[in-house]
C-alpha cells in the first residue's frame, strides 16, 4: 500500500521503518519541519492509499476533514485531542471516511487494557483494595496524563463502581474515596510505563506495561491501517484489537 506519514518525528520514523518491512511503500512524509511537504495538501497525497498520523493535536480536525472528503483513511496515533473526538466522528460519518484511533497501539499495552479492566472488575466486591495509577515517559513528551493513561482510567471507572472520577497534579489535598489517582512522571528516554496498583492494608497488587522502544506501538498502527483500509466510518483501536485477539 502507498501511505503518507504525518508527523514525522520519533513516531513517524518508527513506522516508516516497519511499514517497509511490511511491503508497504511511505510516498509522502508531511511535517513542518521534517517532512518532505510542510503540510497536507492535495499534492503531498496524490499517490496515496492510506495516512499513518502522530504528530500534535493542533489543527487535527481540518486534516480528518481533509482526508475524510477524499475517502483516504487514517490511522490517529497522536494523543491529547480526547475533547474533539464527538466532533470527529461527526466529520468522518457526515464525510464517509475511515478513521482508526488509538491512544496506545501496542499490541501488548491493549492486551494490558483487557488484564486491566478484569481485575477493576474483580475489586467491585473487595472494599479493602484502592487503586491508582503512575504514569512514565521520556522528558520531551508533550501531553500529561498520557492518552494511555486516560484510556485506562476510562476502563476503571467503566469497571469499578465505587470510582467516579480521575484526578492529577497538582495535588494539594487529600484523595476521596471515589477519586482515581494519576501520578504523572516525565524524564530521560522513557518510551512509556503504565502502572496501576490495587493496594490494602494488607497486601499490594502491582500491574504494569512498560514498552521497550516503539516498536510495538508501530506495528499496531501499520496492521490498524490494513485492518481499516476494508472499513468506512471512525473506530476505536479496541475493535481492532478485539478482531485482532480473538480471530
Ligand atoms: N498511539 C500510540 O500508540 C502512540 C502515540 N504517540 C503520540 O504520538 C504523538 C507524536 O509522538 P512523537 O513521535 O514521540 O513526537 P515528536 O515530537 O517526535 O513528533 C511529532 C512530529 O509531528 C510534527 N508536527 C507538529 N504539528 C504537525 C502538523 N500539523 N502536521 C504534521 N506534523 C506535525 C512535529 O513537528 P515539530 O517538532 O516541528 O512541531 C514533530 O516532528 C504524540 O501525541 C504522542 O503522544 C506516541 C507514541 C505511541
Ligand atoms: O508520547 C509518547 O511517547 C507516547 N504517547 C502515547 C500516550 O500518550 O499514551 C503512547 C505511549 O505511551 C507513548
Amino acid at each position: 500500500m502507498n501511505i503518507t506519514i504525518i508527523g514525522y518525528g520519533r513516531m513517524g520514523k518508527e513506522v516508516e521503518q516497519i511499514a517497509e518491512k511490511r511491503g508497504h511503500t511511505i510516498v509522502s512524509t508531511v511535517d513542518p519541519v521534517q517532512g518532505l511537504f510542510s503540510e497536507l495538501s492535495d499534492e503531498a497525497v496524490k499517490d496515496t492509499q492510506g495516512v499513518i498520523e502522530f504528530g500534535l493535536p493542533e489543527g487535527i480536525l481540518d486534516r480528518i476533514s481533509f482526508l475524510s472528503s477524499r475517502n483516504i483513511p487514517v490511522v490517529i496515533g497522536t494523543t491529547g485531542w480526547q475533547e474533539q473526538e464527538a466532533k470527529a466522528e461527526e466529520i468522518v460519518k457526515s464525510t464517509g471516511g475511515a478513521l482508526l484511533y488509538g491512544s496506545n497501539f501496542s499490541p501488548g499495552a491493549n492486551l494490558f487494557f483487557r488484564i486491566v479492566e478484569e481485575a477493576a472488575g474483580l475489586i467491585n466486591s473487595l472494599d479493602d483494595y484502592d487503586i491508582m495509577m503512575h504514569e512514565y515517559h521520556h522528558k520531551k513528551k508533550k501531553d500529561s496524563p498520557s492518552g494511555t493513561a486516560l484510556t485506562l482510567a476510562g476502563k476503571i471507572l467503566e469497571n469499578l463502581e465505587r470510582k467516579k472520577s480521575i484526578c492529577f497534579d497538582p495535588l494539594q489535598r487529600e484523595i476521596r474515596d471515589d477519586e482515581l489517582h494519576i501520578g504523572t512522571v516525565r524524564g530521560g528516554h522513557i518510551p512509556g510505563i503504565h502502572r496501576v496498583t490495587m493496594d490494602s492494608p494488607a497486601d499490594s497488587i502491582v500491574l504494569e506495561h512498560s514498552a521497550r522502544n516503539r516498536s510495538g506501538f508501530a506495528s499496531g498502527s501499520v496492521i490498524g491501517l490494513e485492518w481499516l483500509m476494508e472499513k468506512r466510518g471512525m473506530h476505536h483501536a479496541d475493535s481492532f484489537f478485539r478482531d485482532l485477539m480473538e480471530s
